[in-house]
């Protein structure tokens, strides 16, 4: 019988390995790559906020420029640069968005300022200047005075379901990258290789 694999597990362990190690590398940051509408693939940093057996979550607002490149194209990749424990992730897969409920609850969690922005910043809209932006603030804070914040309906979650994810360790003593990859199979069971790669 074939070994079942789980490579979130094995993220699990790496990431609270480093998280303990406290290198201080920024652990929940992660680069977020998808394909724009004009076809050219765009990076940009994010930060996970949730693990579960089925992917990596992240927030954002749905109407972003990422937003936009996602619902037309929901293919999307990962990577975690842990530099300073000399570790890298690299996953794809496919994107979703999380269910309502979920956003709203990630939403109530934040502090008000985020709330806010969250509010003030229709991202990747140009802002003309700092001042226009300090006014939608201050009118903000004007409207939700002694009330809670609600979410706006353009912001929230995205789920991103791997169907591959590698892991990369530098080894100094063999002056090489240690590689373990994980490949989804048709029969939903992870296929797991390792191989060392040469700097
Ligand atoms: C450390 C760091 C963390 C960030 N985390 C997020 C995040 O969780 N969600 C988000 O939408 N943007 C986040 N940003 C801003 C994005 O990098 C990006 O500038 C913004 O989302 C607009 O991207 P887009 O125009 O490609 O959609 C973060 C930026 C930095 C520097």
């Amino acid at each position: 019988m074939s070994k079942h694999y789980n490579p979130i597990e094995h993220f699990q362990q790496w990431f609270y390995e480093i998280k303990n190690l406290d290198t201080g590398d920024e652990i929940n940051a992660m680069q977020l790559s998808t394909i724009g509408i004009d076809g050219f693939p765009k990076t940009r940093i994010v930060l996970l906020k949730r693990f579960t057996w089925e992917g990596f979550i992240f927030f954002t607002n749905y109407k972003s420029e990422k937003g936009k490149a996602l619902a037309n194209n929901n293919r999307a990749s990962l990577l975690f640069n842990w530099h300073k424990s000399q570790r890298e992730v690299h996953i794809y897969g496919h994107t979703e968005k999380i269910p309502e409920n979920l956003s709203e609850g990630y939403f109530e969690s934040r502090p008000r300022g985020s709330k806010l922005a969250a509010w003030v910043s229709e991202q990747s809209t140009i802002i003309p200047s700092r001042t226009i932006l300090d006014k939608r603030m201050e009118q903000l804070e004007q409207k939700f005075q002694n009330k809670e914040i609600p979410k706006p309906p353009y912001w929230g979650g995205y789920i991103l379901k791997p169907i591959h994810i590698e892991f990369i360790k530098y080894e100094a003593f063999t002056k090489a990258n240690k590689v373990i990859q994980y490949t989804l199979q048709q029969d939903y069971n992870w296929c797991k290789t390792s191989s060392y790669r040469f700097l």
